[in-house]
């Protein structure tokens, strides 16, 4: 496989051996859907059931406006707290922005940074991502990166090379070490929110990929599948060896589903 990026050195074990290092991880991105009645209900479902998932770690990302309320709902608990995008910029005058220090007074522990709805939809560029990778990390949150190829990329045979590029623009920011705090969401496009979910195959190869760009430190970045993740198809994704968790939308709006996948992880 071709080195794209050519970020680091080779990674030159076997991703299995190292298995048992990387815990396994599942997130939840509620995107903009909620409201403090819907929530409440989903939240007191989740830990309510929650039996049976203890060994995953988890993270719920509502929207900005509700964080405070899922603050309080999961305090204490194992369910961590996660915002869905974090501004590159420390404070300031930057109109309905939120800085990484605040998401962290909230009690935030992740960050989705490069979320292709925001890639596509609010103008993010790789260098914004980047940008909002480095803030999220100086603010002690850990950076949930997003990558992924649309559909005509991986059409055109491009899916590895768009992906080894999205990667490379943040490691000539913040540098390969800063992945040792970070976690990967490979989410192809074109399985976002459509049903269609990416083969075994073709996720195990991004996978692979990411972790082998990631040099040394592939073997202990945790690298999440997201796309159309659901009580049905999560068991066959955790099987894989280079699978470590999932980073769900639609499937996180409901708390059967939610707690079915992340008991399918632990
Ligand atoms: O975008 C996603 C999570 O960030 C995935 O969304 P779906 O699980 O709804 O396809």
């Amino acid at each position: 496989m071709p080195n794209f990026a050519n970020i680091g050195a080779r990674f030159k074990g076997d991703p299995l051996s190292e298995r048992h290092s990387r815990q396994r991880l599942v997130v939840g991105n509620w995107k903009m859907n909620g409201s403090l009645a819907e929530n409440a209900s989903l939240l007191n479902g989740i830990t309510a059931h929650w039996q049976g998932a203890e060994g995953v770690e988890t993270a719920l990302c509502p929207p900005y406006v509700y964080l405070s309320q899922a603050a309080e709902a999961l305090s204490g608990g194992p369910i961590k707290l996660g915002a869905q995008t974090v501004s590159e910029y420390s404070n300031g005058a930057y109109t309905g922005e939120v800085s990484g220090a605040m998401l962290a007074d909230l009690g935030c522990r992740y960050v989705i940074v490069g979320h292709n709805e925001r890639r596509r939809m609010q103008g993010e560029t790789s260098d914004r991502v980047a940008e909002k990778f480095h803030a999220a990390q100086q603010a002690g949150l850990t950076p949930i990166l997003c990558v992924g190829e649309s559909e005509q990329e991986r059409d055109a045979g491009m899916a590895l090379e768009t992906i080894g590029h999205q990667l490379l623009v943040v490691v000539k920011r913040v540098g390969l070490e800063a992945f040792a705090r970070a976690v990967v969401a490979y989410e192809p496009v074109w399985a976002v929110g459509t049903g269609k979910t990416a083969s075994p195959e073709q996720a195990e190869e991004v996978h692979r990929f990411i972790r082998a760009e990631l040099g040394e430190l592939g073997a202990r970045t945790q690298i999440l599948y997201g796309g159309s993740v659901k009580p049905g198809n999560a068991e066959q994704l955790f099987a894989l060896p280079d699978i470590d968790g999932a980073l769900l939308g639609g499937a996180s709006l409901n708390a059967d589903d939610f707690v079915a996948i992340c008991r399918a992880a632990a």
